[in-house]
């Protein structure tokens, strides 16, 4: 991404890297809880999808107070290590990591699970959409294992068109299901976050990991159901109106037609990698498996080798962060 993209100039990117935080989307989490004080009295929370880690960064500071709260992060992808936070690398959709997670609250029960999981979306509107839905409904699972009565949960949820089949199996194990887009979610995102509130599964209900609420058949148009089984949640777009809008941009100033001169972000990125990886590279040893543990998160691994490696030498070059 060159330093003239709209990417490099968005807004919430660069406050992210001025505040110390992993990736833009920690905004978002800041701005749910402005509206739904998501953090009120929570002592033990789950960041399911976590890395790079901005939302677990946000639950460590806030949860319990200063730190003393309990924060398990899981995701498919190792993250640099956090205080206070314990990390689990795993497929959320996978039986093993929903019974490793689960271990972790087995007699004390969190009061939050969040999950801000996105599949690598392929462009076909209604596999992403799928796909995302089967994520929520991994998180939703494991919740039922790990909530306490009261709990909350909240997921991203890609509004598209079976949306309101997601609302009605939230709306089963939560007193309040409402949509929120936080002014820090790009516009033109179908993303947005299913805030649940009260967790009250139905009577006799039992978490049960071998029936993962997967098994649904996507065959109805839910959208023509009407009468009690059609579902329609508030929508609330949350933080402060006068925040800044997450489509806007830096601009490149070239008014006045001369070239246009880069401002660094004054906070270089996080445990950049780049000071082992400069050592390796007087040693002579560029080979990726040499490269420490933190240089495999997303952009890397999915760049041609070279330029993953050009990426990670070059101080200039910040693009070996995730941009969420
Ligand atoms: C938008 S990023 C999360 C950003 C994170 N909330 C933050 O603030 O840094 C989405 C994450 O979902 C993870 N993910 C996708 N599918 C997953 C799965 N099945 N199990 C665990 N993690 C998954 C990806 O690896 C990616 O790190």
């Amino acid at each position: 991404m060159g330093r003239t993209s709209k990417d490099k100039r968005d807004v919430y990117y660069r406050l992210a890297k001025e505040n110390g935080w992993r990736a833009r989307s920690a905004f978002k989490l800041l701005q749910l809880d402005e509206e739904f004080q998501l953090f009120k009295g929570v002592k033990r929370a789950v960041d399911l999808c976590a890395a790079p880690g901005s939302w677990s960064q946000v639950l460590s500071q806030k949860v319990g107070g200063q730190g003393s709260g309990q924060v398990v992060a899981v995701d498919l992808q190792a993250m640099a290590p956090l205080p206070g936070v314990i990390q689990i690398q795993g497929d959320i959709t996978q039986l093993s990591t929903a019974k490793e997670i689960i271990q972790h609250f087995e007699g004390c029960p969190a009061d939050l699970v969040v999950c801000d999981g996105a599949p690598d979306v392929t462009g076909l509107h209604d596999v992403d959409e799928y796909m995302q839905a089967q994520l929520l409904l991994a998180a939703l699972n494991i919740a039922t294992h790990v909530l306490k009565l009261g709990g909350c949960f909240v997921a991203k949820i890609f509004r598209g068109r079976d949306v309101t089949l997601l609302y009605s199996q939230l709306r089963i194990f939560f007193s309040s299901v409402l949509c929120a887009k936080p002014k820090s979610s790009r516009n033109s995102s179908i993303e947005a976050f299913a805030v649940c509130q009260g967790y009250d599964p139905p009577e006799g209900f039992i978490p049960d990991l071998t029936r993962p609420l997967l098994n649904h058949s996507y065959d109805t148009d839910f959208n023509q159901l009407d009468g009690p089984t059609r579902v329609i949640v508030p929508f609330v777009a949350c933080g402060d109106l006068s925040a800044y809008d997450s489509d806007r941009t830096y601009s490149l100033d070239l008014d006045g037609g001369s070239e246009y001169k880069y401002t660094p972000p004054t906070q270089p990125p996080i445990a950049p990698p780049y000071q082992e990886a400069c050592r390796l590279k007087k040693n002579g040893q560029l080979a990726k498996e040499l490269l420490p543990q933190e240089c495999s998160i997303n952009s890397v691994d999915k760049l041609p080798q070279p330029l993953a490696i050009h990426t990670l030498l070059d101080p200039k070059v910040e693009d070996n962060e995730i941009h969420c």
